[in-house]
């Protein structure tokens, strides 16, 4: 039976190398695109960290500024193994399997800067009832989080129509009202100007108001 209590989540957050990250924001940011990566990926973590059902945030990056800022906010990161997204998140899952044994483990997008922590408990609660599970991002395209319960093989299926992939593959998809937090991923000009809307932690609010600033003086 699943612990309707369980409080001892690990999440894999995977961190790509800066100078290939956000790249459909590189018009709208300019020079400010890695740190505004970073600082929605550090918001993102931060407000993980603040969830009461999460016990830890694994970052799995090979980038060292990014791997020091999210430090910083208190994941433990591990490195790269360079074979794209889902075989860094399953090196992540790994870690945290080394870590705590026989506990859940999910992968949480980096890019959620409006994330909020009772949300992300709401969705995680929810997860528990599952053996394999996963929340379609707000555009129903995507996927911000997968998980699994403890024992059952990580098998993310992250990237592109990821939404589909994970349906196939028989996980149950998270059905849940009030958790646009949590779905709100941010590639697109148009996903920051949702995301800030919702209201976004205070590293993405700084860094918005830095592009907001560099685009007028041109
Ligand atoms: N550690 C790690 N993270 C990755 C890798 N590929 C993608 N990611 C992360 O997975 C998430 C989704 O990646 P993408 O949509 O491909 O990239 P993005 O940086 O969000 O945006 P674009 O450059 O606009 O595609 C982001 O948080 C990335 O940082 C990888 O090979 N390793
Ligand atoms: C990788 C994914 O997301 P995005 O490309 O939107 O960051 C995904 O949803 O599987």
């Amino acid at each position: 039976m699943p612990d309707p209590d369980s409080s001892d989540w690990t999440l894999v957050v995977p961190v790509k190398t800066l100078v290939a990250a956000k790249t459909r924001l590189s018009a709208a940011a300019g020079p400010h695109r890695a740190a505004l990566a970073v600082a929605i990926a550090c918001d993102t973590v931060a407000a993980a960290l603040r969830c009461p059902l999460v016990a830890r945030v694994v970052v799995v990056t090979g980038d060292p500024v990014a791997a020091d800022a999210l430090a910083g906010v208190g994941a433990h990161v591990v490195g790269d193994p360079e074979a794209g997204l889902n075989a860094a998140l399953r090196h992540g899952a790994a870690e945290a399997v080394r870590l705590t044994p026989g506990t859940p483990v999910g992968a949480l997008q980096a890019d959620l800067p409006a994330l909020r922590p009772a949300e992300l408990a709401r969705v995680l609660a929810a997860a528990a009832e599952f053996d394999q599970m996963f929340l379609p991002d707000a555009a129903e395209v995507g996927t911000t989080f997968y998980g699994v319960r403890p024992g059952l093989p990580f098998r993310p299926g992250f990237g592109g129509r990821s939404r589909d992939r994970h349906l196939r593959r028989g996980a149950k998809e998270l059905c849940l009202d009030g958790v646009d937090s949590v779905r709100r991923d941010v590639d697109t000009p148009d996903d920051l100007r949702l995301a800030l809307a919702l209201g976004v932690g205070p590293r993405t609010l700084v860094m918005a108001e830095r592009i907001r600033e560099w685009a007028v003086r041109g």
